[in-house]
């Protein structure tokens, strides 16, 4: 049988709603690839990943557990003069390891179901389009107001006012957003209304993979 996989690329800044999204999906029998998840495989103690890191950031990346220290990490990729700099060095490090991770889970479910609809939750992907090997039938975005977002970070995550603007600062706009997806979902209309939204696009998509 010829191999008809839909894949989809599912995007949003960060509190957009993209894993609220992505559950739903889920439910309704999407294949999930989390990038997030991905990135936190591939900085494993013992992975080359983690290594990669130490030698490049030295070893106050690291706990003393031997992890990446994240909050650190953080505070040097998001905030600083020399920001862009480094996060470029964590992303060149990171992404390629990511990618390789992102084809094998994807090549394991089409093995599964060859009609599956696989959806990449790729948190950067405006920022990656030119670079990432993959092609993508659909492009979603998952959209709120930079305020909400904070908002939402500060309520959920602890996260202070700074730390979260220096997130949502860090990433691409919703402008770049929107212009390399074909469909958005908002996130500040009522739960159940963005559900259906998200429960129509499945069922097109489904039809597009028969
Ligand atoms: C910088 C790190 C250590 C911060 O860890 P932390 O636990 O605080 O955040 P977490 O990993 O849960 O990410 C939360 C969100 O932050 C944003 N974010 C993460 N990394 C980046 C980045 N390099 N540039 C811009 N935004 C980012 C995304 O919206 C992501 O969904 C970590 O995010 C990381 O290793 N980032 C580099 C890998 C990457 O690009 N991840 C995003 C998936 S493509
Ligand atoms: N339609 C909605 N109405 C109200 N709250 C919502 C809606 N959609 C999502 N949220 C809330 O917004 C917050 C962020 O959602 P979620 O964790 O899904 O975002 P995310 O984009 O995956 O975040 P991250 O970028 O950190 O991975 C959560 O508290 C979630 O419950």
């Amino acid at each position: 049988m010829a191999v008809v996989v839909i894949r989809i690329g599912l995007t949003g800044g960060i509190a957009a709603g993209k894993s609220t999204v992505s559950a739903r999906l889920r439910e309704l029998g999407a294949v999930l690839v989390d990038y997030d998840l991905l990135a936190r495989r591939v900085v494993e103690p013992g992975s080359v990943g983690l290594q990669r890191i130490a030698k490049c950031f030295g070893s106050d990346a690291l706990t003393d557990r031997g992890e990446l220290n994240r909050a650190w990490m953080s505070e040097h990729v998001f905030s600083g003069s020399d920001a862009e700099r480094k996060r470029k060095m964590l992303d060149g490090i990171e992404h390629p390891l990511i990618y390789e991770l992102a084809v094998q889970l994807e090549h394991e479910a089409v093995e599964a179901d060859c009609q599956a609809v696989v959806v990449h939750d790729i948190p950067l992907l405006a920022e990656v389009i030119d670079s990432i090997p993959f092609e993508f039938d659909h492009i979603v975005t998952v959209e709120a107001p930079e305020q909400v977002r904070v908002s939402r970070m500060m309520a959920t995550r602890g996260m202070s006012e700074s730390q979260a603007w220096n997130r949502v600062n860090h990433q691409s706009s919703a402008e770049q957003r929107l212009a390399i997806a074909d469909e958005i979902i908002d996130s500040t209309q009522p739960l159940e209304q963005m559900f259906d939204h998200i429960d129509m696009l499945m069922k097109q998509w489904r039809t597009e993979a028969r």
